[in-house]
């Protein structure tokens, strides 16, 4: 069932993740562009203030005429003033492209979530699945947001101060371009350091919390036996642990602070008293403005290239997530239904012939040589032990899955042709959980169906033996199912999943009966309402209840993935075989 073409073209299969983050972001590159400009304009005062401080410092020991003076501080406040307007600015353009390509990202992943067929879904966990919509998008765009903000801060000040230390004191740029590198990679040195600690720390209290669970959810057991000392006792290694890793942790934080702190002041006093002792002796003509720039650029220049190596780990953890979506993005693990021809009506005919299925897994046939001609309106029970087959039948006749030998016709054609799509909405699937979401009973019951009137969804309540018991919750139609649903007994939820399959009044009904018993009354609800919901369609059904089973027009016994018996009850109790035996251990 796989196939191998990619999602509309999204994305190339082998594609890196900085080309799939270019993808991303193209359609959004003039924004991206805008707030490039806008950000070096209103981040220029951090570097444009060593240069007037300079001019200032000159004006004065110089004695340099004041309107050099004043032109600087003139321009250095309109820029501080625009700053405001310009970071709002700045922050729409950046922050809303990558809001917005963000969650195109989560709606291609959501799209595609829907596309991919139902064993990748079955392969994968949906927790895994979640982590990628929400978190490792959220990751991307943290990435993209940091390192513009931080990246280019530091960026725009060390080409900046560069430029103007080239242009102001050009001997000295060598030095800087020594010095510089050196003292961030002393101050990096530290900070990773700080980070490993870090890491222990939160594992540390990841472990406290995975404790607290364990602890909270014992609470019962513990007390019923006592064990509340040795409940405790348990806790205490644990926060004892935290305690001494917290410690080591701030101690290291004060450690690294300081010796940041000291390194880059006494390299700032070194490199001061040195470009000093070069302006009073007059060499490369160095003014007093000169000295002071250099000093307050080299502590920027150093803090900035320090900020910017520290993002490595930031991009690389998103890049990281953006392989990780585009992992779900490139995963040929499509239905194949491109090209197919489109089912605009089903009579309700089924025709299994000589069908086999094996799961790419186990490489063991679930279903072996499978022959069965279904008539149009027919209910056919299938019954057999726990791994004879009958969810592996249902699957592929959902489509779920493909014959991996024979075919199965529907209504004379071979549903391997077919848009399966446009196929499954003449069908239903009565499944044994009875699966509600988070919305109203009318939302629930009209699912997939917008256009469904109150009587229509009212008429199908009714059928479902639902009505009554709708009608006595606080809002009727309107109540939550999420609100009510710890309310909602089982035998009422599956009444509902009978409502919704009536109300889609489809030609092909599958149901997986609940194993899980109801109490009499709620059994007998449901059963009518199960009748009612068969009548005229053509019903595959796992039956467990003995009910179904007696009225089925045929039950198909299964065993190891093969059919044992066809027949209708009486004609098998009859025969004495396999059903006869199966028959006898479920009264018995
Ligand atoms: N997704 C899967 N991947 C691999 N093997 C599977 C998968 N689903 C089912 N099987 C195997 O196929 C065989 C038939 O399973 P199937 O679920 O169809 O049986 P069943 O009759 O419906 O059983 P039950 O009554 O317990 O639901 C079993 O051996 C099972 O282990």
């Amino acid at each position: 069932m796989a196939s191998s073409e990619t999602p509309r073209g999204r994305h190339d299969p082998g594609e890196g993740a900085l080309r799939a983050l270019g993808r991303l972001f193209r359609p959004h590159r003039r924004r991206l562009g805008g707030a490039l400009v806008v950000f070096v304009v209103k981040h220029s005062p951090v570097w444009l203030l060593p240069l007037v401080t300079a001019t200032i410092v000159d004006t004065v020991v110089l004695r340099l005429p004041l309107a050099g003076m004043w032109v600087a501080t003139g321009v250095i406040m309109l820029i501080l003033v625009v700053n405001y307007p310009l970071h709002l600015f700045y922050v729409r353009l950046l922050h809303g492209s990558v809001r917005r390509a963000g969650t195109e990202l989560r709606s291609a992943l959501c799209t595609r979530l829907q596309e991919l067929s139902i064993g990748y879904h079955n392969r994968t966990s949906a927790g895994v699945l979640q982590a990628k919509v929400v978190r490792d998008v959220e990751t991307v765009e943290q990435m993209v947001q940091q390192t513009t903000d931080t990246g280019m801060g530091a960026i725009t000040v060390l080409v900046g101060g560069l430029t103007i230390v080239g242009v102001r004191a050009p001997q000295f740029l060598p030095l800087l371009v020594v010095i510089v590198p050196l003292a961030s990679l002393v101050v990096m040195r530290l900070r990773t350091s700080l980070r490993d600690h870090n890491e222990v720390f939160r594992h540390d209290v990841e472990h406290l919390a995975a404790r607290v669970n364990e602890m909270t959810q014992l609470i019962p057991v513990t007390r019923a036996h006592g064990l509340e000392g040795h409940a405790l006792r348990r806790m205490d290694d644990t926060l004892r642990r935290v305690l001494s890793s917290g410690l080591r942790l701030d101690l290291l934080n004060g450690r690294v602070a300081s010796l940041s702190w000291v390194f880059l002041n006494i390299l700032g006093v070194v490199f001061l008293t040195a470009s000093a002792l070069v302006a009073y002796h007059g060499v490369w003509g160095i003014t007093a403005g000169d000295v002071v720039m250099l000093s307050a650029f080299l502590t920027t220049a150093t803090t900035s290239l320090a900020t910017l190596m520290a993002l490595a780990p930031v991009i690389s953890k998103g890049l990281e997530s953006v392989r990780s979506a585009s992992e779900v993005l490139r995963t040929p693990a499509l239905e194949d239904n491109e090209g197919k021809a489109e089912v605009t009506r089903v009579g309700g005919a089924v025709d299994f012939q000589a069908v086999g299925h094996v799961y790419d897994q186990t490489g063991r046939p679930a279903v072996r040589d499978f022959t069965l001609s279904v008539a149009t309106g027919e209910t056919i029970a299938l019954v057999g032990p726990s791994g004879a087959g009958k969810s592996t039948v249902l699957n592929l006749l959902i489509g779920f899955i493909r014959p991996t030998s024979g075919r199965i016709m529907l209504d004379g054609v071979d549903m391997a042709g077919l848009d399966l799509r446009t196929y499954r909405r003449f069908i239903s699937v009565v499944p044994q959980e009875p699966i509600l979401f988070d919305g109203t009973v009318r939302e629930n019951v009209a699912f997939g169906m917008p256009d469904a009137d109150d009587t229509a969804i009212r008429a199908a309540l009714r059928d479902a033996n639902a009505l009554d018991f709708v009608d006595h919750l606080p809002d009727g139609l309107e109540t939550s199912v999420a609100d009510r649903g710890a309310h909602l007994s089982g035998g009422q939820r599956q009444r509902l999943v009978i409502a919704r399959a009536l109300l889609r009044d489809p030609r092909l009904l599958i149901l997986d009966e609940a194993t899980s018993a109801l109490d009499t009354q709620s059994e007998a609800l449901v059963q009518q309402a199960l009748a009612r919901l068969v009548r005229g369609r053509t019903t595959f059904v796992v039956a467990h209840r003995l009910s179904t089973i007696r009225d089925a027009d045929r039950i198909v016994v299964m065993q190891d993935g093969a059919i044992q018996e066809i027949g209708p009850h009486d004609e098998l109790l009859r025969r004495d075989g396999a059903y006869a035996r199966l028959h006898a251990g479920h009264v018995a």
